[in-house]
Formats: structure tokens, sequence, C-alpha cells
């Protein structure tokens, strides 16, 4: 058996998964969270077993050393898993990267240089990087986050701004997510009700148009025409589009300026937009079921940012099917968007006018499989879908295939 170990480093928290491509069994699932705070915690779990430990964990080289240290301590050992590589989640790839990456010393200060890029991510990225690359002798890879969207049409991603400025910055529309942007809608195009549907109306794959939600802590929507993205939500960095966690998403640019002049940092609105923001900005809270929970108890904070959440959702699938001439597909996916039913019906509610309908039984019920969420048969055959995403499988097995190849 052939493994990988796939790393994916946050701000403040450290995922990884020991995954076998070919079967794409995880033999390992693992997080450290609260990387940096007084106690941090790991929960390893292997073999149906779980374990939870809390100890202090300064920075994401002590998380990765305490992940490899509970693979030897409770396994499974990494050697007899026979580990082939490692796949690192990279968030910002920039103009340099757009596919996966054999990492040697020149990527790795290549991914160092695009911190600025993307500073809640990029930096874990890079010290996951240095240390596994410290303590595990095998191929590392890198598979970037903003490599499905390299090819998006340049009226897509192109910000009206001075021309020269722009190149001079490398300043773009990247879009991030993409690794479960590409599994999540090539996994739609393969669904049998996907493939039932194009046959029926007589059409080829190319022609297929889906918008994606990747509703998580960080989310983002694409239109993606016959496979390849059209269009995406985050831009330059991983701030713009939909309201997040704790990003505010879309805003006027005109804030930053009045808030400097104002006497705010750049810094400080940094920090502002970026983690001081979104759904705990307005409500306090930067979990979705905790904010549901508010809105359940009646808190009128709670209820004004989940009618922003949605009101930008509703904006954005509008506009996605503008961008495709319409819609075949609407795909749910990521955290909030596998697991949340109200949030789900909370878009389709609104935008009946584009043909979306919802079988509420169908989008209540419990299921890691993905799924058609649609009321069908109706007078619409426009399908709304669950869709697992799983970027773990997929950079394991984009790992796999780059050190095979
Ligand atoms: N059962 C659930 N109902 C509503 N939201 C959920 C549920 N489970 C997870 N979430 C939400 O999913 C989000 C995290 O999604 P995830 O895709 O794991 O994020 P990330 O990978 O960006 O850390 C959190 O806001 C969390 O509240
Ligand atoms: C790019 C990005 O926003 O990633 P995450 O959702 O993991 O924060
Ligand atoms: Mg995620």
């Amino acid at each position: 058996m052939s493994t990988v170990l796939v790393l994916n480093s946050g701000s403040s928290s450290l995922k990884y998964q020991l995954v076998a491509p070919a079967s794409g069994e995880a033999l390992a699932v693992g997080i450290v969270e609260r990387i940096g705070e007084a106690s941090g915690r790991v929960k390893h779990e292997a073999k149906g077993e779980q374990l939870v430990r809390d100890l202090p964990v300064p920075d994401h080289g002590a998380a990765l050393r305490t992940v490899i240290g509970l693979f030897d301590e409770v396994g499974p050992s990494l050697a007899e898993a026979g580990i082939a590589a490692v796949g690192h989640r990279v968030v910002h790839g920039g103009e340099v990267f757009s596919a996966p990456t054999l990492i040697d010393d020149d990527v790795e200060a290549a991914v160092r240089d695009l911190i600025p890029l993307a500073p809640l991510h990029n930096p874990a990225n890079v010290t996951g990087i240095e240390v596994a690359r410290e303590l595990l002798h095998v191929p590392h890879v890198a598979v970037f986050d903003t490599a499905f969207f390299a090819s998006l049409p340049p009226a897509a991603s192109t910000y009206a701004l001075n021309r020269e400025v722009a190149a001079e910055h490398g300043v773009r529309r990247y879009g991030f997510h993409g690794t479960s942007h590409q599994f999540v809608s090539s996994a739609v195009a393969a669904h049998p009700a996907v493939v039932e549907k194009l046959a029926a109306e007589g059409r080829g794959p190319e022609t297929l148009r889906q918008v994606v939600l990747h509703l998580g802590n960080g989310a983002s929507a694409s239109a993606v025409l016959g496979g390849r993205p059209v269009d995406t939500s985050m831009g330059l960095t991983p701030l713009e589009g939909l309201v997040m966690g704790t990003r505010s998403g879309d805003l006027d640019a005109g804030i930053v300026f009045h808030l400097m002049r104002r006497g705010m940092s750049g810094d400080e609105v940094d920090t502002l937009l970026n983690k001081r923001s979104g759904i705990l900005g307005l409500s306090g809270v930067r979990d979705m079921r905790e904010l549901q929970k508010l809105v359940a108890d009646g808190d009128g904070d709670a209820r004004l940012a989940l009618d922003v959440y949605l009101h930008r959702l509703r904006k954005y699938v509008g506009a996605y099917a503008a961008v495709l001439g319409g819609i075949d597909v609407l795909t749910f996916t990521a955290g909030v968007g596998e697991n949340d039913h109200r949030i789900r019906s909370g878009v389709v509610r609104g935008l009946k006018f584009l043909g979306l309908t919802m079988d509420p039984a169908a989008n209540e019920a419990r299921s890691d499989e993905a799924r058609v969420i649609s009321a069908r048969p109706g007078g619409t055959n426009l399908l709304v879908m669950v869709v697992p995403t799983n970027e773990e499988l997929a950079i394991a097995r984009q790992t796999m295939e780059l050190i095979a190849g």
C-alpha cells in the first residue's frame, strides 16, 4: 500500500489525513486546534478510535512535531503505512504556480514570497513545509488553492484598475478553494442524476452550467462551465466575495480609506476585515452552529448577520446564472453547505424565479453521500445538490500522480 500524508495548515489549526489515494481510504484523520493560544488541543482518529489531548502548541512547527509523535505513539506507523509523499495544501500560488509542484528550496522560497497575498494562510503553509521537509524524508508536493482558477477568462480575472499598476503588483483575481471547487464540480458532473439530465436534453458535458457554493469558515462561490471555471468570488486574496466566519467579503474599497483617514492603520484595517468582520463582526460568534442558536433564541444581531449572509449568497447565485447564461446544477459543499439545511433552504427560497426548487425532506435528511435535494419530478429539471467536499483526497491523488508521473 502507498499512502500520502496531507497537511492543511490554517491560521490557527493544522488539519491532517493519512490517505491511501488508490482506495480513497483515510487511515488517520486529525486536527491540532488553538495553535498559539495558552493551551492547544489535538484530536487524532485512527482505527476507529479517537484520542483527544490538551497541550501547549506554540506554533505550526510544534503542531506538526506533535502529530508525527502521535503517529509513532498510537499509530498507524507512517513507515508501515507506506508513506510515499507529503501533500501540502498551499493557499496562494500567485502567478508562479498553476499545477501541483514538487517542493524544493526554490519552491519553498516562492511560497514564502507570496505571504503578503495570503497573510492568514501562507505563513502557516510555509512553516508546515519547512518542518515537514525536515522531519519526513519523502517527496513533498504543494497543491495550490489557486490552481483550478488559473484559467479564468480575462474578463473575470481582471480588475478594472490601472493596468500598469495591476501588472507591476500582480493584481488580478486568483480565486481560492480551487481544489474543492474542482473536486465537487467533477463529482457533480459524474453524478447519475446529472448524466441522466444531460442525456435527456441531448446535451454534451461541455454545456453543463454549475454554481458551486463552498461554505466553510472561509466561503466562496464558483461558476463552472463544462468543467472549466468561468468566475469565482474570491479575488487577489481570500477576502473578497461571500460573508465568512470572520471575513467581510465584498465591500466598497472606499471604506478602507475612510477608516484610515479616521486614524486606523493599514494593518488594523486588514485585521478588521479579515479577522473581526463577517459573521463574527456582526453577531459576536464566528461559528454557524452558534449563530443559528442565537437566531433561534431571538437575538436581533444574529438575525441580521444571517440575513446579510443569505442576501449575499442569493446575489452571487443570481450573478453567476447571468455569467453562465442559466444554471443546470446548484451545489452546496463544506461545513455549512453540507450540514446546515436552513442555509440551503434560505438560499433556494429566494431564487424560485430561476427555477430552483427544494424537496424539504431530502434537504433535511442527514447523509454523507452526494445527493439531489431539489424537488423532482417538477416543472423544472434544474438540480440542487449537496456534495461533500474532500480536499484531502484530492490533494493526495494529485500528489501521488505527480510523484508517480
Ligand atoms: N451541523 C452543522 N450545522 C451548521 N453549521 C455547521 C455544522 N457543522 C459544521 N458547521 C459549520 O461549518 C463551518 C466550518 O466549515 P469547514 O468546511 O470545516 O471550514 P474550514 O475548512 O474553513 O475550517 C463552521 O462555521 C461550522 O459552524
Ligand atoms: C482560502 C480560504 O479561505 O481557506 P479556508 O476556508 O481554509 O480559510
Ligand atoms: Mg476548508
